[in-house]
């Protein structure tokens, strides 16, 4: 079992989540309540590492009342900084990695109340992520990306719905909603795309699409 996987991104129009040098700053302040809303509703939000990294997020309901989600974070090679704003006790944090991770950085973690988990093989499966959440009362997690991480998720088929803003922007570089080894044609596309509405922002200038993900298997 697993829990509802909800992505939620905001993209240019040429479908980047980050210019090549890092920026990702694209939503209107009513497309990130939109998100701050989506975070409330859900047990768990998941990261990759190199958003970690990036953004240094927090994670957090800030822009609406609600409660914060448990904040998840998948690196392989634990290269984080322990630094970082998601490890700051404001909501319990997880961190799914794996033999690579240096052994004094999980003593630490571990020491300043982060819940580690190391897996066996080479990379982080993300449906042990899923089923270890599962496990622990997660229903609804919300995937925060970034692309390499979203690609880990999609090509598996483990998410069910896809929410992207599309921003008014074009970077022409930089990094995509999914970064991964790609597939040469439609048809070899492990999953459908339904749209499920199309909502044009408030704001006047952004579109908010949501699209279930129907697995082909
Ligand atoms: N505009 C938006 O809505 C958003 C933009 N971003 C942007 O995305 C960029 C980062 O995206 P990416 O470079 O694609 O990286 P990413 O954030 O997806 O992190 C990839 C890294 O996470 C770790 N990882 C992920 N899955 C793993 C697995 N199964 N096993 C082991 N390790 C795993 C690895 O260290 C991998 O190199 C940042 O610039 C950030 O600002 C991130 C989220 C939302
Ligand atoms: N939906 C969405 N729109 C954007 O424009 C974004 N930049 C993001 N980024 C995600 O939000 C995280 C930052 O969270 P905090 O404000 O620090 O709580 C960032 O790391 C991305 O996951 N998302």
């Amino acid at each position: 079992m697993r829990p509802y996987v909800y992505l939620a991104a905001a993209t240019t129009l040429d479908g980047r989540i980050a210019s090549a040098t890092g920026y990702s700053r694209l939503s209107c302040p009513i497309d990130l309540r939109r998100l701050h809303e989506l975070r409330a509703r859900v047990d768990a939000v998941i990261v990759g590492a190199n958003t970690a990294i990036v953004d240094n997020p927090r994670l957090t309901v800030r822009y609406v009342e609600g409660r914060n989600p448990m904040r998840v974070l998948i690196d392989g090679a634990l290269k984080v900084p322990t630094s970082l704003r998601m490890f700051d006790n404001s909501a319990p944090t997880l961190v799914f990695t794996t033999a690579k991770a240096p052994a004094e950085k999980i003593v630490e973690l571990r020491a300043r109340g982060v819940e580690v988990y190391v897996a066996d093989g080479e990379k982080v499966d993300p449906a042990w992520v899923l089923s270890t959440l599962y496990q622990r009362g997660v229903r609804k997690v919300l995937l925060e990306g970034g692309g390499r991480t979203n690609w880990e998720f999609l090509h598996r088929c483990l998410v069910d719905e896809v929410v992207l803003t599309i921003t008014p922007y074009i970077f022409g570089r930089g990094v995509s909603l999914v970064e991964g080894e790609g597939y040469p044609t439609k048809e070899d596309m492990p999953y459908s795309l339904v749209l499920q509405s199309v909502k044009t922002c408030e704001c006047g200038q952004e579109v908010v699409l949501t699209y279930r993900v129907q697995c082909k298997k």
